[in-house]
């Protein structure tokens, strides 16, 4: 299968008509061969304490993430995408509900190097919405709704830069106006009930930006807003990128997206990563069962009502993180399934090229067989 015409992209230019395209540019190309490391994340481990039991919600994550750069975080429903971001932000409950180990070294503008993991929560405050700023799928629940946007962008830049009221006023409104939003002195004073759903994000966009953070964090930014409004936020995003060059990573379900902005991939599968790779690379030679399934999960329009062929799902569901399957945890939902190799032990994750990792023992053969 050619993987590459799988993927709807809908890319939406001013006076054309909305088309379905892969979009696999390698946009930060020029960034990426230049840049430094601004996130290394080496061994993360989270693990919940429940009235269940022990979930061990991110296993052995380690993941680097370089100045100017995108890297998309994908995986069904419990794969560990946002808690392995969460745990970094140090936004998971308190010890003993839950524990986190590993590193996480993020590099700031000032030339500061933060040590995320087992950081006091003191320190933990200065880097969130300073050196590392995040946004949520749904902004009404970030936003405080009884004070006005205004109120709230100007409390991080006295917060995190020392402003006095009248210059953070003036830096807020210039914010405002810089994620598009008209008449940016009035909507100062407004409530997030006045404001529209993509001019809420735009509200969290600009606070999120507002102390330059060298890495942006976005957990699925345009999944509660409707797909026009969902492709100018992701053009927004794309542009303050590439005007800050910070690092970006992007949690999403939506395979289009991540062909239209990614430039690396890492896929997530039961709190483990199972592939990594550069974005053309994943959506032209993927190699683990899974990130396969997910791939040909994606609906085609033209082939699947032409050939009038049934959608395709990846069978059975995510495992039960306090009762993983021994070895392989993709293993009972994989067509590959060798019994003896696939459940004896995990795989382990391996250079299936420079730059590309996999955890199958078995992708060698599935590939050949391809
Ligand atoms: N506070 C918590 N207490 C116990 N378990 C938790 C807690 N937060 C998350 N989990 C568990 O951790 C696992 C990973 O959850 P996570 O939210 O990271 O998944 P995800 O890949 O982001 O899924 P989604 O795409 O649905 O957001 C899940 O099994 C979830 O139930």
């Amino acid at each position: 299968m050619n993987y590459s015409e799988v993927i709807p992209v809908r890319r939406v230019q001013a006076g054309a008509e909305a088309e379905n395209v892969l979009d696999l540019r390698p946009r930060h190309a020029q960034a990426t061969a230049e840049a430094e490391n601004i996130l290394d994340v080496r061994d993360l481990n989270v693990a919940f304490r429940t009235a269940a039991g022990t979930v061990q919600a991110v296993r052995d994550v380690s993941f680097s993430v370089r100045r100017g750069e995108t890297l998309a975080l994908v995986g069904e429903t419990s794969s560990g995408k946002s808690v392995t971001c969460l745990g970094l932000l140090g936004l998971t409950p308190p010890a003993p509900y839950c524990t986190i180990s590993g590193s996480a070294r993020l590099g700031a503008r000032d030339g500061k190097t933060y040590e995320l993991v087992g950081t006091p929560e003191r320190v933990m405050r200065q880097v969130r919405g300073g050196a590392a700023s995040v946004i949520f799928q749904e902004p009404m629940t970030s936003l405080n709704p009884v004070h006005t946007v205004g109120a709230q962008i100007c409390e991080s830049l006295r917060i995190h830069l020392g402003m006095n009221t009248r210059a953070a006023t003036d830096r807020a409104a210039e914010l405002l106006n810089q994620v598009g939003i008209s008449d940016p002195k009035r909507r100062l004073t407004n409530y997030p009930h006045e404001l529209s759903g993509g001019m809420r994000q735009r509200v969290m966009i600009a606070m999120a930006i507002a102390c330059e953070p060298s890495l942006l964090i976005a957990d699925e930014p345009t999944t509660a807003l409707d797909v026009t409004i969902q492709a100018q936020i992701l053009e927004l995003l794309q542009k303050l990128q590439s005007q800050t060059r910070m690092a970006m990573i992007y949690i999403t379900h939506n395979l289009g997206t991540v062909a239209e902005i990614a430039d690396r991939v890492m896929v997530m599968y039961a709190g483990r990563i199972v592939e990594q790779a550069d974005v053309v690379e994943l959506f032209t030679q993927p190699r683990h069962p899974y990130s396969r399934g997910l791939i040909h999960s994606v609906p085609r329009l033209h082939s699947n009502r032409a050939r009038k062929t049934p959608l395709f799902a990846i069978p059975g569901n995510v495992p039960d993180p306090a009762a993983h399957p021994p070895g392989c945890t993709f293993g009972p939902r994989c067509g590959h399934f060798e019994p003896g190799r696939c459940d004896a032990a995990v795989p382990d994750l391996e250079n299936a090229k420079p730059g590309h990792l996999v955890r199958c023992v078995r992708w060698p053969e599935i590939e050949g067989a391809a």
